[in-house]
């Protein structure tokens, strides 16, 4: 069975070797093992309750039970831009209207903005290349938003996430060429690596003050904005049946848009019910995502529950994969 559950120190190598798999773009999971580190310790910590609510970040793993493989990861940060700004670009719509050639012209710019202060971020989200097309991805996803409802005053009410933007075939980046790479004056790997290394003091010293007007940046860098990267569509297709749009705000560097939706609206969190733990045998009950009931000890995984009223019928020996004994509640999504 596929598990997810809270990630651990010792899982240092197994994430490493997912950040390699994952390649160029991927902030959140830079190839350096010092960062890596940190990101497990301060999970552990978040998990435990050791850390101030909004500064948790959690990393959940996908386990296959059988192997004891980590398949895939994904995370949920509390609150984004808590300790510094978190920067996005907004395109706006300026209208300019003139009497003397009765003429209006509508010009997109993009606007450096801090407006996710505080918002949650779901991310990270990867899974190894041959466990796709399968529905782990949808498992993975999708626990993080059975871990959000178990508590969800520990989260914000405004979740967001951002997808990776566009990258050409050749492996390039045509708005980190067309854009900010004029103001970062970096390669885009240096770039991209040092918004986890460090304490992205560069952003704030070097990211542009003034709008920019989309007209005047090159074709390749104006198609690119708000345009996800080809590995991300189905990421995207989840976002969008769980209730997540476009917000207008896209990525400082690739140009990748940010997703949003009110917590309490995401499909999975208002399908969630909350039952109690029956073992026994769930029948011919279909397999659906089911979670434990908080945050510590925090399990997910999709199996077959048998559901009468409040009362939920699983396996005895999913349960004790999961933990869960008679009488314990958990989380079911119908
Ligand atoms: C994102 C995942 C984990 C998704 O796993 P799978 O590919 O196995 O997913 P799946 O089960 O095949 O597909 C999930 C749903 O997306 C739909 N789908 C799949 N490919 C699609 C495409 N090209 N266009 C439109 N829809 C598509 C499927 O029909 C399915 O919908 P039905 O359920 O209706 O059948 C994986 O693709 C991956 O690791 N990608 C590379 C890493 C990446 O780019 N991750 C996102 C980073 S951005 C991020 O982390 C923020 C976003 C976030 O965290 O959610």
């Amino acid at each position: 069975m596929l598990i997810v559950r809270p990630a651990r120190i010792d899982d240092l190598s197994a994430l490493m070797e997912l950040a390699i798999l994952s390649g160029r773009g991927f902030t959140s999971l830079p190839e350096d093992e010092a960062t890596l580190l940190a990101r497990l310790t301060l999970s552990e910590q978040s998990f435990a309750g050791t850390v101030p609510t909004r500064e948790a970040w959690y990393t959940l793993m996908l386990e296959d039970s059988e192997t004891g493989r980590v398949e895939g990861l994904c995370g949920v940060r509390a609150g984004v831009g808590v300790g510094r700004p978190h920067f996005s670009f907004r395109v706006m719509t300026l209208a300019q209207f003139s009497s003397a050639i009765a003429t209006r012209f509508d010009h997109q710019a993009l606007v450096l903005v801090n407006e996710c202060a505080g918002w949650t971020e779901v991310g990270s989200l990867y899974l190894r290349p041959e466990r796709r097309s399968g529905g782990a991805g949808s498992l993975l996803a999708r626990s993080r938003y059975m871990l959000i409802g178990a508590e969800r005053a520990r989260f914000s009410e405004t979740v967001m996430a951002e997808l990776r933007g566009y990258f050409a075939p050749d492996g390039t980046c045509p708005f980190w060429e067309g854009v900010a790479s004029k103001f970062f004056r970096l390669p885009f790997d240096q770039a991209d690596h040092m918004v986890m290394s460090t304490d992205g003091q560069f952003i704030l010293d070097l990211a542009p003050r003034h709008p920019i007007y989309v007209e005047l940046i090159d074709e390749a860098a104006a198609d690119a904005i708000g345009k996800v990267h080809v590995e991300g569509q189905a990421a995207r297709a989840m976002l969008e049946q769980e209730g997540f749009r476009g917000s207008g705000l896209v990525d400082i560097f690739d140009g990748g848009p940010t997703y949003t939706a009110p917590r309490d609206s995401i499909t999975t969190i208002e399908r969630t019910r909350t039952c109690t733990v029956a073992i026994g045998d769930p029948g011919e009950a279909e397999q659906t995502i089911i979670s434990t009931n908080r945050i510590t000890d925090f399990r997910a995984a999709r199996l077959p529950v048998f559901v009468d009223g409040d009362r939920a019928t699983i396996d005895a020996s999913d349960a004790d994969l999961l933990g869960l004994n008679t009488g314990d509640t958990m989380r079911v999504r119908t």
